[in-house]
């Protein structure tokens, strides 16, 4: 019985894997190598195999969606096209009101023929790719970020290459190092990070760009700054700081900074970020002078982001100390970012300054709390 499974498992991933997807093929062993990859044909070859139209809605899979930005592009895409259009996926376990919120899937990125699976029987147009190890864990631990960022990308580069996918990778601030110009950072310029996680992320950009200009893959990528989200947790970043510190002040009224007080680092409230992704990926690609853009909203040091909130929770108490793999990261990453390119190109433009960004934060974690614990 167990023999005849097998074998009918191996004949229908075979089958899978044949070009032409018809019974017709000889059936030999599914490897990668079958279907027909970028490394394998000629020059001319183009991958607009699948015609995405514009008046329908796109097929969308969020991959490691679970991390502090997926539910949130989930909700927002979600909203644009629709609930069964968007599809998130992880490696981890749903949280149960992610779960019933709409379509939800194991992937592994480093499981080619699985995603290549998932790619097919929902016929994606577009894909989100967010899985990734961050700064800050990527330092603790790099063979896995360097399988996940860089091995993990392939995969998703070959996909969206062999499937005429939109492809949509977000790079970071932590993509730029000590020798490139720190304040402002231009889009570009010298990129020498000295990070795991800012070497796999150039080459993303690099390779996205690549797959563009040679197989006419739509690669799409924004280079985020530190991300702040209520509803979420970060995953591990050196921009963590500036998320803990509203937790803190509303739980207990005390933060420990790991950053020095004068450390500036470009920041986004995530609806600004998350309306800048579904922005650039709905642009026209007559209007994208570039594949890789930054962009940015503010920048703030911690000193700068406490003295915003004790305006309105003045009992809060900082205290500083320093982690020393974080800061050594955060001193070699850009203090401002410019994105004149993204303003110019496809009208990209944040809401949320300082003030507002610690009035939503407040508001949305509950001022509340901080009333009663002041009275
Ligand atoms: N959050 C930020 O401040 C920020 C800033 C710049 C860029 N980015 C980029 O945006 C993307 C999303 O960031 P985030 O903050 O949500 O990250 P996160 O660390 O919170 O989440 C990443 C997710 O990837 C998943 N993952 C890990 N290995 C995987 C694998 N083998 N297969 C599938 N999924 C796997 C994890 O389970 C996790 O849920 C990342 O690519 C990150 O580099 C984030
Ligand atoms: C900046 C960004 O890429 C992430 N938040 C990190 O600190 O690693």
């Amino acid at each position: 019985m167990t023999a005849i499974r097998n074998l009918s498992r191996v004949a229908r991933q075979a089958l899978l894997s044949s070009p032409a997807g018809c019974g017709c093929q000889p059936l030999t062993v599914a490897v990668r190598s079958i279907s027909f990859s970028p490394r394998q044909v000629t020059s001319d070859a183009s991958f607009h195999s699948v015609s995405f139209s514009e008046t329908d809605h796109p097929k969308v899979l969020i991959t490691g969606g679970l991390g502090q930005l997926g539910v949130g592009l989930a909700k927002l895409l979600r909203k644009r096209f629709g609930k069964n259009n968007v599809i998130l996926s992880d490696i981890r376990k749903p949280p149960s009101n992610v779960f019933h919120s709409g379509p939800f899937i194991y992937s592994d990125i480093l499981d080619y023929k699985n995603l290549r699976e998932i790619v097919v029987n929902n016929r994606i147009t577009w894909l989100f790719h967010y899985s990734a190890l961050l700064s800050a864990v990527g330092e603790a631990n790099v063979a896995l970020a360097r399988s996940v960022n860089i091995t993990g990308l392939h995969n998703i580069l070959d996909i969206a290459a062999e499937h005429g996918l939109r492809l949509f990778v977000p790079s970071t601030i932590g993509a730029f190092g000590p020798t490139s110009p720190r304040n402002p950072t231009p889009d570009l310029c010298v990129q020498r990070p000295r990070t795991i996680y800012g070497v796999s992320k150039v080459h993303a950009e690099l390779m996205g760009e690549y797959y563009h200009h040679r197989y006419g893959l739509d690669f799409r990528c924004l280079r985020y700054p530190g991300i702040i989200s209520a509803d979420s947790q970060p995953g591990g970043g050196t921009t963590d700081y500036a998320v803990q510190i509203f937790h803190d002040a509303i739980k207990t009224g005390k933060f420990e900074c790991n950053l020095k007080p004068d450390t500036r680092l470009p920041m986004m409230y995530i609806d600004d970020c998350l309306r800048a992704t579904l922005e650039v990926m709905e642009a026209p690609a007559d209007t994208l002078s570039m594949r890789t853009y930054n962009i940015n909203a503010m920048s703030f040091t911690p000193e700068e982001l406490a003295q915003e909130l004790h305006k309105q929770v003045p009992e809060l108490e900082v205290t500083y100390d320093v982690d020393n793999v974080r800061q050594a990261i955060a001193d070699s990453w850009p203090m401002n970012f410019d994105d004149s390119n993204a303003r110019r190109d496809w009208g990209w433009k944040h809401d949320y300054d300082m003030p507002e960004l610690v009035q939503t934060m407040l508001n949305y974690l509950g001022t509340d709390t901080c009333v009663a614990r002041a009275n």
